[in-house]
């Protein structure tokens, strides 16, 4: 057995959800991962996409309110190995409640994924696994900057505020963080409690990791891999979802 197979045989992935946010710039009734598309809430969507790799052998779910009946409503109808847990207050803090547990139930690896992106691609989620269970600094999804980037400077020439180009930025070397995010289930616990849950610098696992020195690697990830963040991001969602139910309706 090469190295490679033989680290991924020895290890047990196991992937963590923050579900607990209240999309505050969504500005919806419900929280935007409770949102439903073809029968399912965002969050069905996230958990079912996680669980397409069969390397991840259980999901831990982080939510407000473990107990609330339309939590309950959606346990009723998982078919999937989910554990519901209670977020926090910040994003870091419902990953960390997640992780804790991973580790506590034996895993070696965790996979922290975002409810809010429901439509991660088989083969991106199977990439960022191969990577993340063998190298020792992780590994996270990332889509390198397509467009031009311009720093952006408040002008009151006009009288009134308005925005400005100061400066073009290079993009040669830069990518947007996606999740899924695979690391080491210690090492990132160890990393969040080092960096601090309200650091407001920590804005995804893979910046607690660079916080201890270390440099995860970029996987090529996918546009279908949006977080839905405002009420367009969901339009675009909504209509992938809905044409895969179709599609799998069709038999196609
Ligand atoms: N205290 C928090 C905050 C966020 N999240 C989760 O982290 C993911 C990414 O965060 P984001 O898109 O910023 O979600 P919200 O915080 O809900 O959105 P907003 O910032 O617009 O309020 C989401 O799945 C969200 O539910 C979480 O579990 N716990
Ligand atoms: C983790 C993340 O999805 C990487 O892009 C993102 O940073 C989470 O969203 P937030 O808006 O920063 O909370």
């Amino acid at each position: 057995m090469d190295n490679q197979v033989e680290s991924q045989v020895n290890n047990a992935l196991m992937a963590v959800i923050p579900a607990a946010g209240n999309g505050s710039r969504m500005q919806t009734d419900v929280p935007k991962q409770f949102l439903t598309v073809a029968g399912k809430t965002l969050l069905e969507h996230s958990i079912d996409a996680v669980c397409q790799d069969p390397r991840v052998q259980k999901v831990f779910v982080a939510v407000s309110d473990p107990d609330a009946e339309f939590i309950d409503d959606i346990k009723k109808r998982q078919s999937l190995p989910v554990a519901w847990l209670k977020g926090g207050s910040s994003r870091a803090e419902s990953v960390l409640a997640g992780v804790r547990a991973a580790v506590s139930q034996g895993a070696t690896h965790v996979l922290v994924h975002d409810a809010a992106r429901p439509c991660l691609p088989e083969p991106a989620l199977k990439r960022v696994i191969d990577t993340g269970l063998f190298d020792p600094q992780g590994a996270i999804l990332a889509i390198p900057v397509r467009d031009s980037l311009k720093r952006s400077l408040i002008s009151t020439e006009s009288g009134k505020g308005s925005v400005h180009i100061e400066s073009s930025v290079e993009r040669e070397a830069l990518w947007q963080a996606q999740t899924p995010q695979v690391f080491s289930a210690e090492k990132l616990q160890h990393a969040i409690e080092h960096m601090g849950t309200q650091n407001p610098q920590l804005t995804d696992e893979a910046s607690a990791m660079q916080w201890c020195g270390f440099q995860p690697a970029l996987i090529t990830g996918s546009i279908r891999n949006l977080k839905v963040t405002h009420r367009e991001d969901f339009d675009c969602v909504r209509d992938w979802l809905l044409a895969k139910d179709n599609n799998k309706e069709n038999g196609s």
